[in-house]
């Protein structure tokens, strides 16, 4: 049995300091390995199949560089937009602007020079949370966390949080989105992508009506692959450089399948077909906006044309969060863009997915959890009535890294524990990750597999080109 009082915080009690610049990683004790949690899986292996030195230097990289570069083109996107903001909120948005620009600065200097972490200051319902959580912390280690020592999940949310908060300060420009631009072009860049996948999902959502058992098979499998490939683009793992699907992902489905580690679809799509004898809906916890979110759409389009269910229940982000992932904005202003544009499968599937809203079929829902940083064992504690939702629902399809992540507590797993286990008692209902890996956890492999996979590609683990589909059917009692 899983030693629960471990995990009353989403963070660990071991404070991690192997992600401190210089410090030695080898050697140290069990509970440290890789900085971001206790080994969980018996032995002393990281998740990188026995190579400790390479996890810690992912979170030290992601800290040290991709932060960094994050917060600076941020600052820089706002500046840019200083004509447009003066135009339309004159002088006091001006100002506004500046104050953003003044803590991302700020923000960016805490980071790099490994500061403390401070409470928030803004109205935000979620501030108490987030700065209950601060003293506990700091109580129980005496310290308060810092950028380069505590664990990453946490410090990384953090940032994000932090970006929120200048935003929520301003007087006229609390609802600015600093990424706004950047999704709204990672979906432009992405057209030519979006058109092909669109005349293919209308040709087999005509044939659904009259396929076989057989066929449904390939079809979900397949839009199951596109969704979970779809996941190579976000902007986050780029650094927030461009990262848009410029080529067909139907062309690229064949040659990527070797590169799904784990494949659960066969349980899946059992679970999948129990649905069409009862009437629960499915939810689909959302990651980025641009062409993945295209892909999680077609996802859930199939699902509803094969009967599996008759809600598809979205889960967005309450606020702008890693870069590109989804707001209730975003995903608004997605099927707008469709069902204005000049191609004619785009317009009509943007109209069809209005409707859906509008007829109760596609659901959205942007809860507060979401953008907290706990990980999902803490879900119900926190968040009981999203719990209690996905309890309600026939399967829940986590999209991504940072899902993924949360899911399995971002600890440090030996690559081959079962992902049920590191569930460590999420289940609310069945689940299912959809993941591309960029980060440096995965559980569920075979034995040898992450000695085998590095073989043959040094960086599997964090570069997005290798991809787990994870199931897990226990369903305990609420
Ligand atoms: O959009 P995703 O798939 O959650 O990935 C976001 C990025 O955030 C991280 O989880 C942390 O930076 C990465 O590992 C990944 O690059
Ligand atoms: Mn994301």
């Amino acid at each position: 049995m899983f030693d629960f009082d471990l995990y009353i915080y989403p963070v660990p009690r071991q404070p991690a300091n192997d992600v401190m610049p210089g410090k030695a990683y080898e050697g140290e004790g069990v509970d440290r390995v890789n900085g971001r949690g206790r080994e969980r899986g018996g032995g002393r292996k990281g998740a990188g199949g026995g190579r400790k030195g390479e996890v810690s230097s992912f979170a030290f990289k992601t800290i040290k560089d991709r932060l960094p570069v994050i917060l600076s083109k941020i600052a820089d996107t706002v500046y840019r937009s200083k004509v447009k903001v003066k135009e339309e909120n004159g002088e006091d948005g001006l100002e506004d602007l500046k104050a953003i620009v003044g803590s991302i600065s700020k923000l960016r200097n805490e980071v790099q020079t490994n500061k403390p972490v401070i409470p928030l200051v803004d109205d935000r319902s979620d501030t108490p949370v987030w700065n209950r959580y601060l003293t506990e912390v700091t109580e129980r280690d005496q310290a308060p966390p810092k950028w380069f020592v505590s664990p990453w999940l946490y410090v990384e949310c953090y940032m994000y949080r932090r970006i929120q908060e200048a935003v929520e300060k301003c007087k006229l420009l609390q609802k600015y989105d600093v990424f706004e631009d950047q999704k709204k072009k990672a979906l432009m860049d992405s057209q030519d992508a979006v058109e092909v996948l669109f005349t293919y999902l209308k040709t087999i959502i005509h044939k659904v009506p009259s396929a076989s058992e057989d066929d449904i098979t390939e079809y979900v499998t397949e839009f199951i692959q596109i969704s979970l490939w779809g996941n190579k683009c976000d902007l986050s793992i780029s650094a927030s450089q461009e990262n848009a699907q410029t080529e067909s992902i139907l062309d690229q489905l064949h040659h990527l399948a070797p590169n799904i580690l784990i494949d659960n679809t066969q349980q899946v799509l059992k679970r999948l077909r129990e649905g069409l004898d009862v009437n629960q809906d499915i939810s689909i916890v959302l990651d980025n906006a641009g062409f993945e979110l295209i892909t999680d759409l077609c996802l859930a389009e199939l699902l509803l044309a094969c009967g599996f269910t008759t809600v598809i229940r979205f889960h967005g982000k309450a606020m702008p969060w890693f870069v590109s992932d989804v707001t209730m904005r975003d995903f608004m202003w997605t099927l707008e863009t469709l069902s204005e544009s000049g191609h004619e499968e785009m317009k009509y599937f943007g109209n069809l997915w209005k409707n859906r809203l509008t007829d109760g079929s596609w659901i959205i829902n942007c809860h507060d959890f979401w953008t907290l940083p706990f990980d999902y064992s803490l879900m119900k504690n926190y968040a009981p009535d999203l719990h209690k939702l996905l309890s309600s629902s026939l399967i829940t399809f986590f999209k991504g890294d940072l899902n993924y992540r949360k899911l399995v507590g971002d600890l440090s797993w030996n690559t081959t524990v079962k992902f049920e286990t590191s569930l460590r008692g999420f289940h609310p209902n069945p689940v299912c990750a959809l993941r591309t890996c960029k980060a440096d956890v995965v559980v569920g492999l075979q034995e040898g597999q992450a000695d085998e996979v590095k073989v043959k590609d040094d960086s599997w683990m964090v570069n997005g080109n290798w991809a787990i589909i994870s199931y897990c059917g226990k369903v305990q009692p609420n």
